[in-house]
């Protein structure tokens, strides 16, 4: 029986995870009590991916408001807008973190006293994690009719239902098209350098049984010269206007998408639209260099060897076909000005499997 990724036990009082880091050789369950338990929990990615960031960060504020201690209300309030502030902090690249924390804060502290805000925080980081399923199974059923049965489709990264609370972007499209009837196969690069796709896309897909065969990055281009993919799908850390933040070498797959003709996707909820920036002035994490230096206990490179070791990267947009979202399949050039007018409401999207305007 499968469990969210990231939930919130009514039992216990505290956030429960699935630890990433364990997988794919355990399968190990957290419970998280304390915020600086979680700081270390996203930090080590333990819990990881764009939209169960967003989650971490919804319930990061409600066991916040649970654990504060404080000499009165105003106080209480400071020190929450403090520690929300902190934990936005802890990954600066995926945008839904601190939308998640934004919104339940926001939420939060129309609260009257402590207990009216404890229990409008943990209202609202509850809502935001059941509308992150509704949002992947609606990006599915989008997604889905992009892909026809016999497709091989690339993957990069995780962006399946451990990245979400459950089902996922990228993942969701393709479980869509399986769930549809279609028969799908997909070929999971592994992610270098903490393998996100070798340990968790190939380990969940291979739990719902649905094809995968794992390939290292750099095999990419090789696959594609020889016809074996028919369409990349990627998830999305932050999309601006003139780019998509995904995981390091989401961007060379794309190029080499482009050079040999083949559909580029990204699919991600509107929660990660960032309408304030550019690509120009977005921080991309750089990670410990010990992560490539060493491999568990074992150094795979000379000790104290300079390391670069970005996150993510940035695709242009110009390399991106199109991107599923929850409410349509929007295709570049994307107006984000006319995109934030109206995604309170209705988003301007263009559906093109049905060739027409909606929302306008
Ligand atoms: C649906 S998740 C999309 C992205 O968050 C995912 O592709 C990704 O880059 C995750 O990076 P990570 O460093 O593992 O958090």
């Amino acid at each position: 029986m499968w469990m969210r990724t990231i939930d919130w036990s009514d039992e216990k009082g505290c956030i429960t995870i699935i630890d990433q880091t364990a997988l794919p050789s355990k399968l190990v369950l957290l419970d998280i009590d304390h915020v600086n338990v979680l700081h270390e929990a996203i930090l080590k990615l333990r819990v990881r991916g764009a939209p169960a960031l967003g989650a971490a960060g919804g319930f990061g504020v409600a066991l916040l408001a649970r654990s504060i201690r404080a000499n009165d209300f105003k106080d209480y309030i400071k020190k929450l807008t403090e520690g929300a502030e902190s934990l936005k902090k802890v990954r600066p690249t995926a945008v839904n973190l601190s939308w998640g924390v934004d919104r339940v804060l926001a939420a939060a502290l129309t609260g009257k006293d402590r207990a009216e805000v404890e229990s409008t925080a943990l209202r609202e980081a509850k809502a935001l994690a059941d509308e992150d399923v509704a949002q992947c199974r609606a990006i599915g059923e989008h997604g889905a009719k992009l892909l026809e049965s016999s497709d091989t489709v690339m993957t990069h990264c995780n962006a399946g239902r451990l990245a979400c609370v459950d089902w996922g972007t990228a993942l969701g499209v393709i479980r869509s098209a399986v769930e549809q009837g279609k028969d799908i196969k997909v070929i999971s690069c592994e992610t270098r350098p903490l393998n996100q796709g070798s340990r968790i896309t190939c380990f969940e897909l291979m739990d719902d049984r649905i094809p995968v065969t794992l390939i290292t990055d750099s095999m990419a281009g090789h696959f594609m010269r020889a016809g074996k993919i028919q369409k990349v799908i990627v998830g999305a850390d932050r999309i601006v206007e003139d780019a998509v933040f995904n995981k390091i070498g989401t961007y060379s797959h794309s190029v080499l998408a482009k050079a040999h003709g083949i559909p580029f996707y990204v699919a991600a909820p509107l929660s990660t639209f960032d309408f304030t920036r550019r690509e120009k002035d977005v921080i991309i994490e750089e990670r410990d260099p010990e992560e490539l230096r060493r491999w568990n206990a074992t150094q795979i490179a000379p000790a104290g060897v300079p390391v670069y070791n970005p996150a993510f990267d940035a695709t242009p947009m110009q390399n991106v076909t199109a991107i599923i979202t929850e409410q349509g399949i929007l295709e570049p050039p994307i107006s984000f000005a006319r995109l934030k007018k109206s995604s309170s409401q209705k988003p301007y999207i263009r559906d093109r499997t049905k060739g027409v305007q909606d929302g306008i």
